[in-house]
């Protein structure tokens, strides 16, 4: 069987985007997910994003980072899914409804209110998730912040001269965090926050929607920053609005690469 995919991006962020909301699809699974986005052998991207109709929202978007496994929540496939569909839009996610509003050039998202208790992150016991008593290395005191996905938030003096590359798998990876954790560093100049993620089953990324979201929550929380607030990536700038007790409303670009059909035998 032939499956039309879309190759979409938000801020160098990559993903294949698979539409089953008219069409029929056979079921991904963690195998054809982690086969089609590997960038050796398949089509490659960082994300696999699955378009599916909801029962309870205007359609349902699953996740799936490039190792295969499926997680809650996407910020740049939001942006994604909403210049693909083009109108204002309830999602449902796994990790919570979201609501898109496309823009000019990608979309306006409510990404839900964040969860701060430290079984929501989860951790494996309890501590303040605001400055937490725990290091790694040259890494230490961070925030854990729910935005739908699990993040941890490390603020240092430049986060360019963070190895995240070696440190990233290892937190990751550490029992401390039972569904493995999203990582990053952020630095803030002039208001503004700098940021690099090592994100959960995908590794160094161009941009990570959600971490900017969450690392900015965490950084109007410690005090350090005023919302609105502009955060940097790699891959370019992110705006989040985020006040105590409210959702978290992220702006930002969205970009359709190309479109092309793939043969899901090769895959399955
Ligand atoms: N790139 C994403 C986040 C994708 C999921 C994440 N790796 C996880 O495992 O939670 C974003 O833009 O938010």
């Amino acid at each position: 069987m032939r499956v039309p995919f879309i190759k979409m991006h938000g801020l160098g962020n990559d993903f294949i985007m698979l539409d089953a909301r008219e069409a029929e699809l056979p079921a991904v699974t963690e195998r054809s997910a982690a086969a089609l986005a590997n960038r050796r052998t398949g089509i490659g991207c960082d994300q696999l994003i699955l378009l599916e109709r909801s029962a309870n929202a205007d359609f349902r978007m699953r996740i799936f980072n490039s190792d295969g496994g499926e997680v809650e929540a996407c910020g740049n496939a939001a942006r994604a899914a909403a210049l693909l569909h083009g109108e204002p839009a309830k999602v449902e996610t796994d990790g919570g409804i979201i609501e898109l509003s496309p823009t000019q050039s990608g979309a306006r998202v409510d990404m839900g209110v964040p969860s701060f208790e430290w079984d929501s992150i989860p951790l494996d016991y309890a501590m303040d998730t605001a400055a937490m008593p725990v290091s790694w290395e040259m890494l230490g005191n961070p925030s854990a912040v729910n935005v739908g996905n699990p993040h941890v938030i490390f603020f240092v003096r430049d986060c360019e001269d963070v190895p995240l590359d070696r440190l990233g798998p290892l937190i990751e990876n550490d029992p401390l965090f039972p569904t493995r954790i999203n990582v990053n560093i952020a630095d803030i100049r002039n208001g503004a926050v700098n940021l690099r993620v090592w994100e959960r089953g995908a590794g160094l990324t161009r941009a990570c929607g959600t971490g900017a979201c969450a690392t900015a929550v965490a950084a109007i929380r410690r005090g350090l920053v005023a919302s609105p607030v502009t955060v940097n990536l790699p891959g370019g700038p992110l705006q989040i609005e985020w006040n105590e007790g409210g959702s978290i409303i992220m702006e930002g670009p969205a970009t359709e690469a190309y479109r092309g059909t793939f043969e899901w035998a090769d895959y399955a």
